[in-house]
C-alpha cells in the first residue's frame, strides 16, 4: 500500500494533538503547502466579503456559499437562533476550503486512473463504448443525465476503478466516544480508528484477483458486503459529495469514450506508479495515446 507522505510538523501534531495549533501555524509559514493554503484562504475570504457586501443580490441563490451564509439573514429565525445557526467567516472559509480540496483532486484523480485502466484493458473499453453508442448515440440531448446515470457498464467501471484506485485511503478515521469491545478488541474513548481502505479493496478474500480490472464484478450486481467497497467512506459522515462526484465522473467518462479511444503509448507507464500525499495520486502525469473515433458525423453526443 502506498504510505502517506507527511511532513514533520503534521507528524508531530498527530502524535501530540495538544501542540496541533502551533504546528499548523508554523506549517502555514514554513512549508510550500502551508503557504499555498494561506494564499487560498485569502482568496476565499475575499470572495466571502464580496458576497456579504451584495447579500440582497444573491438572495434566493442556492449555491454552496449562499447556503452557508443564509442563516445570518433568515427572517424565519429569531436573533438567538440566527446567532446559534450562523457560521463565522472563518468557519465558512474552512468549509469552502474543504469543498474545494475534497471535491477537485478526488474526481480528477479517479478519472485519470480510470482512463489509464481503460487504455490498458481495451476489451473493457470496447464494451463501455458499445454501451454508450447504443444508449447515447443520438442527437437527443433531452434526458441525457438520467441516461448516463443508468448505464450499467459505466456504473461497473466506476465501481471497479474506485475499488482498484480509491483516491482517498487515509481519511476515513473515527474517534471512539464510548468504551466498547468488537470481536474481542477493546476500544477506549479517544482512540482513533483508521479504516484500511486500500487493504480491504485489495484483499483477495474479499475481491478475488484484486489486481485485475474486472468491471464485471459490479455489472448489474451490488451483491457485496457494504463495508467491502469504501471509496467514499461509510456511515452518516461519509463523503457529502458522493453523488456529485459520481455524476461528474460518469458524465466526463461517457463524453470522453463517445468520441475518443485510449491506448497505452510508448511513454505510458505500466504499472502506474502511485504516491499518497493527501489524496492518492499517480506519481507523474498519466500519458496515454488518444485517437478520435470514427463515428457518424451526424451523431452529436451531448
Ligand atoms: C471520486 C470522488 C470522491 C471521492 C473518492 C471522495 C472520497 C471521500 C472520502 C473517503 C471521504 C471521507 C468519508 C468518511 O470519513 O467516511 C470524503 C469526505 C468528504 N468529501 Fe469526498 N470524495 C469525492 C468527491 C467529493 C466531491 C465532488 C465533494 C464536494 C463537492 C466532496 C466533498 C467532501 C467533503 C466536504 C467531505 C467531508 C465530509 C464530512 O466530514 O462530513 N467529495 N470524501
Amino acid at each position: 500500500m502506498p504510505s502517506p507522505e507527511r511532513n514533520v510538523l503534521m507528524q508531530l501534531s498527530s502524535i501530540f494533538p495538544e501542540i496541533g495549533g502551533a504546528c499548523a501555524e508554523l506549517n502555514a509559514k514554513l512549508s510550500s503547502g502551508g503557504q499555498s493554503e494561506t494564499w487560498l484562504f485569502k482568496q476565499l475570504s475575499a470572495v466571502i466579503e464580496q458576497r456579504k457586501a451584495a447579500m440582497q443580490e444573491f438572495e434566493g441563490n442556492n449555491d454552496a456559499l449562499q447556503l452557508l451564509l443564509n442563516p445570518r439573514q433568515s427572517s424565519s429565525l429569531n436573533p438567538e437562533s440566527q446567532r446559534r445557526n450562523s457560521l463565522t467567516d472563518r468557519e465558512i472559509a474552512n468549509n469552502c476550503f474543504a469543498f474545494l480540496l475534497a471535491g477537485y483532486e478526488t474526481t480528477s484523480t479517479a478519472l485519470a486512473f480510470s482512463a489509464w485502466l481503460l487504455a490498458k484493458n481495451s476489451s473493457k473499453q470496447s464494451i463501455l463504448q458499445e454501451e454508450i453508442d447504443e444508449h447515447l448515440g443520438s442527437q437527443e440531448r433531452e434526458g441525457w443525465y438520467e441516461k448516463v446515470m443508468k448505464l450499467p457498464y459505466l456504473d461497473a467501471v466506476f465501481h471497479e476503478a474506485l475499488r482498484m484506485y480509491p483516491p482517498i485511503t487515509f481519511f476515513v478515521n473515527r474517534t471512539c466516544v464510548r468504551a466498547c469491545e468488537i470481536d474481542g478488541v477493546k476500544f477506549e474513548p479517544g482512540v482513533q480508528v483508521s479504516v484500511p481502505i486500500w487493504t480491504i479493496h485489495h484483499d483477495p478474500e474479499v475481491w478475488p484477483e484484486p489486481e485485475k480490472f474486472k468491471p464485471e464484478r459490479f455489472y448489474k450486481n451490488k451483491d457485496y458486503h457494504p463495508m467491502a467497497w469504501l471509496p467514499f467512506g461509510a456511515g452518516p459522515r461519509n463523503c457529502v459529495g458522493m453523488r456529485f462526484g459520481e455524476m461528474q465522473f460518469k458524465m466526463a467518462l461517457a463524453r470522453l469514450m463517445s468520441r475518443f479511444s485510449l491506448e497505452l503509448g510508448p511513454e505510458s507507464q505500466d504499472p502506474l506508479p502511485v504516491r499518497n500525499p493527501t489524496a492518492m495520486l499517480n506519481t507523474d502525469r498519466v500519458v496515454l495515446k488518444v485517437s478520435e473515433r470514427k463515428i457518424d458525423v451526424n451523431q452529436n453526443y451531448f
